[in-house]
């Protein structure tokens, strides 16, 4: 067992995060990675279907406990927590929950964070300014202020399929608006690098989907891979970048054209997401690039229509713990 620890926010105490922690525990406490959560100690011991949990001082004593309860910082929740009842009585504590890992990442006293689920409504109500982790990690890690290319840049990565996303959380009609040159060549810089530095792919090729339609056919359905896709592409190209596109996003994902590349930059979040959920749901992960903190998160949200009945499944989170460390990994050796 590693000397080290991963922090893992416990995210929305209504949702499954609670048993999927105490799941994942299970799987992973003979051989790791060892993870300390951040959360509600007595709300993980009566949720995570009778594990053994123990309050710790912090990564070193979880270290320790690892191997024989779910070590736990605690941070206890003000008001009671009904399952699959999501409340923003809880919202202060979950965003503490948040922080605190991340400041514990930023200081090297834990190797990454990895992100149990939120539901972003409960916490909108209570006033959070973020549309979710990635903006939110990218605030309190600084990250904006650096000088290009930076992050946060999201990326959802399954089996054979890494895809990441030009705009995040942005509504469906204001995708066009928010795509520039400066965003695109930014996005495919930050994944061409962490597919070096992060995933070890030495000389990385990257896709670039288009927007519309067949690539908008030449200008006929839509203007923005001429006016802007394609003038990023070729910068990414005179960068040095082993890049194609813009390329048709419905034939970009069927296995034979994931083989040509090692990430596919893709312009909104369901052209990235649904190929990924599609293709391995249960395992898929959340990273976020381009941050100096390595996070990861499962690929779902909160379930509430089925927390606290002992159905959620913890493969993605488990998956998301596992990546989380090899990436720790791989920074500690660069
Ligand atoms: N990383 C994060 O914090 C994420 C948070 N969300 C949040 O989650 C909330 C609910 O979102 P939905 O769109 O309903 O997506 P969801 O992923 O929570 O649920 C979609 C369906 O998949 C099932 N499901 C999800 N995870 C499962 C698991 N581990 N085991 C078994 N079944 C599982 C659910 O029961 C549901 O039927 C939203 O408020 C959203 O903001 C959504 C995605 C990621
Ligand atoms: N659909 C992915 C998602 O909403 C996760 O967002 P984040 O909370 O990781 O920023």
């Amino acid at each position: 067992m590693k000397t080290t620890a991963l922090a893992l926010s416990a995210g929305d105490p209504a949702g499954i995060g609670p048993e999927i922690i105490a799941k994942a525990w299970s799987a992973l406490r003979a051989e790791g990675p060892s993870f300390m959560v951040v959360g509600d100690a007595q709300l993980l011991a009566s949720a995570g279907g009778g594990v053994k949990v123990r309050a710790v001082t912090g990564p070193v004593e979880a270290i320790k406990v690892f191997g024989q309860a779910l070590p736990v910082l605690d941070i206890p929740l003000q008001a009671p927590v009904v399952a699959g009842k999501p409340s923003s009585a809880h919202a202060a504590q979950v965003i503490r929950w948040i922080e605190t890992g991340a400041g514990l990442a930023l200081s090297g006293a834990v190797t990454g964070l990895v992100t149990a689920p939120i539901a972003k409504a409960p916490l909108y109500d209570a006033g959070f300014a973020f549309p979710g982790h990635t903006e939110f990690l990218a605030e309190l890690t600084h990250v904006g202020q650096r000088q290009a290319p930076h992050g946060p840049i999201m990326m959802l990565a399954a089996r054979d399929l890494r895809a990441t996303l030009v705009t995040i959380h942005t509504p469906l009609s204001a995708v066009p608006a928010a795509l520039s040159i400066e965003a695109i060549v930014n996005a495919g810089l930050v994944t061409v690098e962490a597919l070096r530095k992060d995933f070890g792919i030495a000389v990385p090729r990257l896709a670039v989907a288009a927007l519309n339609p067949h690539a908008g056919e030449a200008g006929a359905l839509g203007g923005e891979e001429n006016a802007i896709i394609e003038p990023a592409v070729r910068v990414l190209r005179d960068l040095g970048v082993q890049v194609r596109g813009p390329a048709p996003a419905d034939s970009l994902f069927h296995a034979e054209a994931r083989a040509t590349y090692d990430a596919v930059l893709c312009m909104y979040h369901d052209q990235a997401l649904i190929p990924v959920k599609m293709l391995d749901f249960w395992a898929g992960v959340n990273v976020t690039l381009g941050l100096p903190i390595v996070r990861t998160s499962p690929d779902h949200g909160t379930g509430f229509d089925i927390a606290g009945r002992g159905l959620a499944r913890a493969d993605s989170l488990i998956a998301a713990i596992r990546l989380a460390a090899e990436i720790a990994d791989r920074r500690s050796i660069a």
